[in-house]
């Protein structure tokens, strides 16, 4: 039981010449479990470490958010600050109710070193293990679970913890420039962000036993020949691409968006009958509806796409 104050900053950036209102978020979390580390005493040891920040920005007109991991001097390596940074821009997320869609990416045209090797060093113990793999586990559960469509653009690596933040979206889209690779192994390491779990949901037990195994990092095509990604974009427009490729999928109403992705996700991680017995309830918003009369009212004709799309 986690009880959360939120202390809030804002700033306006531009962004893909746009103007765009950036927030950072601090968040106070108490845990009632004196058994457990709380996530406030979590936040101020991994705040101690590291420098770069992750940006949020949501553009209310289009309920697309962006998240841009930003460490540029260490390839954009998570450090513990922006462990903290992260969270905070997924609670931010979770409670943005008209949103549609997420897109994750690193600054530069570079998504993510993993994490910064100088924390790996400086946090190597148990202590260490314990605070980051609950606080990085938790923090991408719940961004798999948003209710909103989230896509990793994967430019250049997208390496260790790289790899697992990526696979936490619904959607990867690969630059035709980018390197993903799970090489904890290679660093007498394992994944323990979600990422084997996750890894194993998107691209079966054998694959991911392979990738994690071998530590190869695979360029954009065989991402995309393996099943892992999604879709291949120009590495040059890729931001411009990713947003083309995401926008049938975003093309209905807000609530309808939201409402598939949290039957699909629940449908992934809960058991069939949980699952069957949430969708039940799923439909009560929308049966008799606006947006159902308006679309009785328009006679749809459903034909195939001619792109074949
Ligand atoms: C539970 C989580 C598990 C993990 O994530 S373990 C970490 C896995 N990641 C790594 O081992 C990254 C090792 N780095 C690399 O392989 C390469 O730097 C990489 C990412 C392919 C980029 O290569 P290049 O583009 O040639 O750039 P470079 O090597 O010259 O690096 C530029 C500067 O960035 C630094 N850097 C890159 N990745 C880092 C990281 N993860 N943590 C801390 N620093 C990192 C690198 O040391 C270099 O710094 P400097 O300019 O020499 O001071």
């Amino acid at each position: 039981m986690l009880n959360a104050k939120m202390i809030r900053s804002k700033f306006t950036v531009t962004f893909k010449n746009c103007k765009i209102v950036t927030q950072t978020f601090l968040i106070n979390s108490m845990s009632t479990d004196s058994s457990q580390p709380s996530f406030e005493e979590i936040r101020k040891y991994l705040w101690g470490f590291g420098k770069g920040n992750v940006n949020l920005s949501k553009n209310e007109d289009t309920g697309i958010a962006t998240l841009v991991l930003n460490n540029p001097e260490k390839r954009n390596a998570i450090s513990g600050q922006m462990m903290v940074h992260l969270r905070d821009c997924i609670e931010e997320l979770e409670k943005w109710k008209s949103g549609k869609a997420v897109i994750l990416q690193g600054h530069n045209n570079i998504f993510c070193s993993g994490a910064d090797l100088d924390f790996v060093r400086a946090a190597g113990t148990k202590q260490g293990a314990s605070y980051m793999s609950t606080w990085m586990q938790d923090t991408l559960n719940r961004l798999q679970r948003l209710p909103l469509i989230s896509v990793s653009l994967l430019e250049g690596f997208a390496i260790g913890g790289g790899a697992e933040v990526a696979v936490s979206c619904d959607y990867i889209v690969v630059a035709n420039n980018a390197k993903f690779g799970f090489v904890h192994a290679k660093m007498g390491l394992v994944p323990v962000w979600g990422g084997t779990t996750r890894l194993v949901n998107k691209i079966g037990q054998r694959k991911a036993l392979d990738m994690l195994l071998t530590s190869k990092v695979f360029r954009a095509v065989d991402c995309l020949n393996i099943g892992l990604a999604d879709a291949m974009v120009p590495t040059a427009e890729s931001f411009v691409k990713t947003m083309e490729w995401l926008s049938p999928r975003i093309q209905h109403h807000y609530t309808i968006v939201r409402a598939n992705k949290t039957s699909v996700i629940n449908t992934a991680l809960n058991s069939y009958q949980d699952s069957l017995a949430k969708e039940k309830t799923m439909l009560v918003p929308f049966w008799g509806g606006q947006l159902n009369i308006e679309a009785l009212n328009k006679k749809i004709k459903h034909e195939p796409s001619q792109n074949g799309d």
